[in-house]
């Protein structure tokens, strides 16, 4: 049994990762920790956790949770996770950062992005980008996982059958549209009911950190430098995000190059699924799911074309991501205690 620790366990991802590794059969939730509600009963939190979890919040102490564990899941504000990822990694736990204080490769980059400085530039260049279906050996030999934001997982899978292939032509253009789970548990200005309930608006228009993370790994994709613009949209749903990404195809490219490289990409792939073209994904469809749903249309005589891919930001956006690392890091098949999760409706 693979025995885990949530840091940070009252806030949303964290929450879905008890969810998750309660219900794991090789995995077991020994450790979930809170600042603010030290000692208090797990499930007075989450009662729908009643007769999965005894557990009651603890104090994050690296020092004395080690001992009994062998992996970490931090479920920590960026800039709030550095100083726990170096406090584990340095005491030989298997870590896998939920926050982006891992995802830039360059501690310049950080700062200019995240406004601080990075506190262990070594780890930055040592940590292997979590997203799954590219990086997978890496990722199992790697003892610092940094778990990728939900957009960009969004937005890369949309985008990685093509740039694999050399099929893809810049700028790769990203409408993006998060449900409003996706900016944590603390309401704010922005997320407050009155705002989001009827409302619908974007954000971070020309300036959100999730563009140089997606322009960082897109450019690992292919030979091709990308040019991305990406715009992201608060829906009002609790959960469920959509991405429509418009991009240009290499001259000469036909309908059938671009088919063949989203069938192949996907074929064994346990949770990423093709579903043809011009059929699109809802939300709906991977509620609670690990699943990304992809879907495309081709404008074959202007060499475009549309992917509009849907996942749920909390699963394979956050959480579900971070335990199909787990798995992976730990030899088990990926989707172990992850494939039955979803809602049908
Ligand atoms: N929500 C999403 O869809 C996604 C989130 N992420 C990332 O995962 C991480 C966790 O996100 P999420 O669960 O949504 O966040 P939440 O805000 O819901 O939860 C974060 C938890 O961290 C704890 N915490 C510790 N120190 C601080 C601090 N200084 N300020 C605020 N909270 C603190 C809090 O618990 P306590 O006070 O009890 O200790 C809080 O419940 C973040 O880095 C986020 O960017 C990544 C992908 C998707
Ligand atoms: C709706 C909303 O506010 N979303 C968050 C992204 C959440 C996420 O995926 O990622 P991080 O781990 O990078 O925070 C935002 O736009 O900042």
């Amino acid at each position: 049994m693979i025995r885990a620790a949530i840091i940070g366990a009252t806030g949303y991802t964290g929450a879905e990762l008890m969810r998750i590794l309660l219900l794991h059969p090789e995995a077991t939730l020994e450790v979930a920790t809170s600042q603010s509600s030290c000692t208090e009963r797990v499930t007075d939190h989450y009662p729908a956790l009643h007769g999965l979890c005894d557990l009651r919040f603890e104090e994050n102490i690296p020092e004395s949770i080690a001992r009994r564990i062998d992996v970490v899941f931090l479920a920590l504000p960026h800039g709030e996770a550095m100083e726990a990822a170096i406090a584990y990694h340095q005491l030989g736990v298997r870590v896998i950062d939920l926050s982006a204080d891992f995802r830039i490769d360059d501690a310049g980059a950080y700062r200019n992005i995240y406004g601080k400085d990075h506190l262990a530039p070594q780890l930055l260049r040592q940590k292997v980008y979590g997203l799954s279906e590219i990086n997978r050996t890496a990722i199992a030999a790697s003892s610092l996982v940094a778990n990728p934001g939900c957009y960009p997982t969004c937005t890369l899978l949309s985008v990685a059958p093509l740039a694999q292939k050399g099929l893809l032509c810049n700028p790769v253009i990203v409408d993006a549209k998060s449900g409003v789970s996706g900016a944590g548990k603390k309401p704010g200005p922005r997320t407050h009911f009155v705002e989001i309930n009827e409302g619908f608006s974007p954000y971070g228009v020309g300036t959100h950190r999730h563009q140089p993370e997606i322009t960082q790994e897109m450019d690992k994709l292919g030979t091709l430098q990308s040019d991305v613009i990406f715009t992201p949209h608060l829906l009002p749903l609790s959960r469920g995000m959509l991405t429509t990404t418009y991009l240009g195809l290499q001259p000469g490219t036909t309908v059938e190059q671009v088919v063949t490289a989203y069938e192949q990409f996907c074929q064994h792939e346990p949770f990423v699924y093709f579903l043809g073209l011009d059929r699109f994904p809802s939300v709906r469809d991977v509620r609670g799911s690990n699943n990304c749903f992809i879907g495309i249309h081709i404008d074959i005589a202007h060499q475009r074309a549309i992917v509009i891919a849907a996942i749920d930001n909390l699963m394979k956006g956050a959480s579900g991501q971070a335990v199909q690392n787990m798995n992976i890091m730990f030899g088990l098949p990926e989707d172990c205690g992850l494939k039955g999760m979803l809602q049908v409706l």
